[in-house]
């Protein structure tokens, strides 16, 4: 199981810890925090991956990096900067995307330890699933406002990140939000959180001479970019209250030039459709008996609506700025002008980017999920994240914790011991099995007869998928085929999933039998090392014969409701595992995601098969 074994002293473990080589996913708000406290802890190796490269706006929170780094990649300058603090740690950085195949099962065991600093629940949940087939430890952390929370997984001991089924958290980083939106909230957060507090707000950044700290060329031309467009919009803002052009120029520069510009970006349109640009006159034209527009909030305004609202708000919004004496305008929901500024402005960048709009009633509640970052959270938590992994070192399953952080009165923090796995779990309530297998010579039949029939106890109800249905019982187009002719090898660490059911008669106490389902294998396929046994036969079986348990029944739901209250005190605070993030948005979404229903039966008919490569497979029958 795991890496770790019996229980040792704080020392041992912290020798142990500083000996091992962990992975760090995410250089981002608590990556870089978690990165300086794994070199302040002398750890012999880190690896550091993250996929972006810095933005102006990480730079409040994320303090390995400074302005002149702005568009390099976060993981390469964090390390090259936190270096410094401990020159005897290695670390290697990567600038890739963990889902990538190159970071496979195999890969992950280089590691002692995975930490997980990212900001999305599909990257969460596919680290956890390496880690789980891995069976490496992984720490899990996340941040939301005030709101922190750290989670051990450790296969086989502890729940893992799917144990109990989080609703959707929808994250948007800022690159999505200044030059590529694709849905309604990437427009409203926009709005809010961008071009309001540019043109209304208190605007800091405008003044500074970012020019002056490129380190080469391309840098220099971006920067230049960044602060053209700035010191272009703050022009704007102060010619709000004395220009009666205003509105135009602002439109023009908005909707028409800073949209061209994006069009003209090299490579950003290649799989992603470009923008449009607004014509001004056509709008104002169509707009002009809209002048003095109050519109029903609850319908979706058509094109010139939302120009009249924008125009009409940011006349109401310039005379406010020109009465107020402190520095700027804060957005507030409630607040009608500030409201139908970035309903009206959200939509009109919606429609130039071919995104679906919405009604100011409904903007209004997306607007109010946006929680802001804040550093502290993150330092805390990712301290936090290194007292957690040294407890794993330490191998005391009855000290480990899922700690949480809020800002209460009474209780910052909240410990809960960790849970053990949920027996439904559709993610670690597996079987994990390895297979050495020539894959040239080792066909689909034969693997279904020797191995799945005849040495692991599979009845005639067994399913292989890999990604797609490849086998089952009425599904035989690829027995003849090997597994190489599948893609199938051990070269490039192919999981395939066996689901089994079993006939159970209940003990002759019922006259009906049922089907019971195994919980699946996933079953890894490894080289044969180039050499096969005397014998010749294309796979080399474990020494003893598993037999692969079956589900336990799904508890009925009054149990569900018990079990859900009993483990998961806190979690009214803490329903989603917080992201560490500038912006987030929150919004529960309808899916198959019940707590604790229990996992529903896999339905292999439903499984979409892969294409045949003869004309039968049409006619095959399906088992419904
Ligand atoms: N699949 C992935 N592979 C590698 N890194 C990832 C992946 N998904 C997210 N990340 C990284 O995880 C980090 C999370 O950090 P954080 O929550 O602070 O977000 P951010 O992008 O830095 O902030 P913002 O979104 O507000 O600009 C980011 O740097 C992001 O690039
Ligand atoms: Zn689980």
């Amino acid at each position: 199981m795991s890496k770790i074994s019996n229980k040792v002293g704080f020392g041992e473990a912290l020798r142990r810890f500083q000996e091992s080589k962990v992975l760090l996913v995410g250089a981002g708000g608590i990556g870089c925090e978690l990165l300086k406290n794994l070199l302040m802890s002398n750890v012999r190796e880190i690896c550091i991956i993250d996929l972006d490269t810095i933005d102006l706006s990480n730079l409040n929170r994320q303090f390995l990096f400074r302005k002149h780094h702005v568009k390099q990649a976060k993981a390469i300058v964090a390390m090259k900067t936190a270096q410094s603090f401990n020159p005897n740690v290695k670390i290697e950085a990567i600038q890739a995307n963990i889902k990538e195949p190159r970071f496979n099962i195999s890969w992950f065991r280089q590691f002692g330890m995975v930490f997980n600093a990212l900001d999305n629940l599909d990257a969460r949940r596919h680290v956890n699933k390496l880690c789980l087939l891995a069976n490496i430890p992984l720490v899990e952390s996340g941040t939301t406002g005030f709101l922190g929370q750290v989670q051990v997984i450790a296969h086989g001991k502890t729940e893992c990140y799917d144990c109990n089924p989080k609703q959707q958290a929808k994250v948007y980083p800022v690159c999505t939000i200044r030059s590529t939106p694709s849905q309604p909230i990437h427009c409203i957060v926009w709005a809010k959180s961008y071009f309001f507090p540019q043109l209304f707000g208190d605007n800091e950044e405008n003044d500074e001479g970012i020019q002056n700290i490129a380190q080469n060329e391309a840098q220099k031309k971006e920067i230049e970019e960044l602060a053209r467009e700035t010191a272009e919009l703050a022009e704007l803002r102060n010619s709000l209250v004395t220009d009666s052009n205003a509105f135009e120029k602002i439109f023009e520069k908005i909707y028409h030039r800073d949209i061209a510009r994006l069009r003209a970006v090299p490579d950003m349109w290649t799989y992603r459709t470009a923008p449009t640009v607004l014509d001004l006159n056509e709008l104002g034209q169509k707009a002009v008996h809209l002048s003095s527009p109050w519109l029903d909030e609850q319908k979706i305004w058509t094109l010139e609506e939302n120009f009249a609202v924008l125009k009409s708000s940011i006349q109401r919004l310039s005379q406010r700025l020109k009465n107020c004496n402190s520095e700027g305008l804060s957005f507030d929901k409630d607040d009608k002008d500030t409201m139908d500024f970035v309903a009206a402005s959200a939509n009109l960048r919606a429609y130039s980017f071919g995104i679906e709009q919405h009604s100011e009633f409904d903007i209004k509640q997306m607007a109010g999920n946006i929680i802001p970052a804040i550093a502290t959270t993150n330092a805390v938590i990712a301290g936090l994240c290194v007292t957690q992994a040294l407890k794993v070192y330490q191998n005391d399953n009855d000290e480990l914790k899922n700690v949480f952080m809020a800002k209460r009165a009474d209780r910052v923090f909240h410990g809960e011991k960790v849970c053990k796995p949920n027996p439904y779990c559709a993610t670690c309530s597996f079987k994990h099995m390895q297979l050495p297998v020539d894959h040239y010579r080792l066909l689909l039949k034969d693997f279904v007869k020797y191995i799945l029939h005849d040495f692991l106890r599979y009845s005639e109800e067994v399913s292989v998928i890999k990604e797609d249905l490849i086998y089952d019982v009425d599904f035989e187009d690829n027995c003849e085929s090997t597994l190489a002719d599948l893609g199938i090898s051990g070269n490039n660490n192919t999981v395939l999933t066996i689901l089994g059911e079993e006939e159970r008669s209940d003990n002759g106490k019922t006259a009906d039998s049922q089907n019971v389902t195994r919980i699946p294998l996933l079953l890894e396929v490894l080289p044969m090392d180039g050499h096969t046994d005397a014998s010749n036969i294309p796979y080399r079986l474990p020494s003893e014969t598993t037999v692969i348990p079956l589900k336990p029944e799904p508890l009925r739901s009054s149990e569900a409701g018990k079990e859900s209250t009993d483990t998961k005190g806190v979690d009214d605070i803490f329903e989603v595992m917080p992201s560490e993030n500038e912006i987030i948005d929150i919004e529960v979404i309808d899916g198959e995601d019940v707590p604790n229903s229990g996992s529903p039966k896999p339905r292999v008919s439903s499984l979409k098969r892969k294409p045949s490569t003869t004309d039968e497979t049409d006619t095959k029958k399906s088992k419904n």
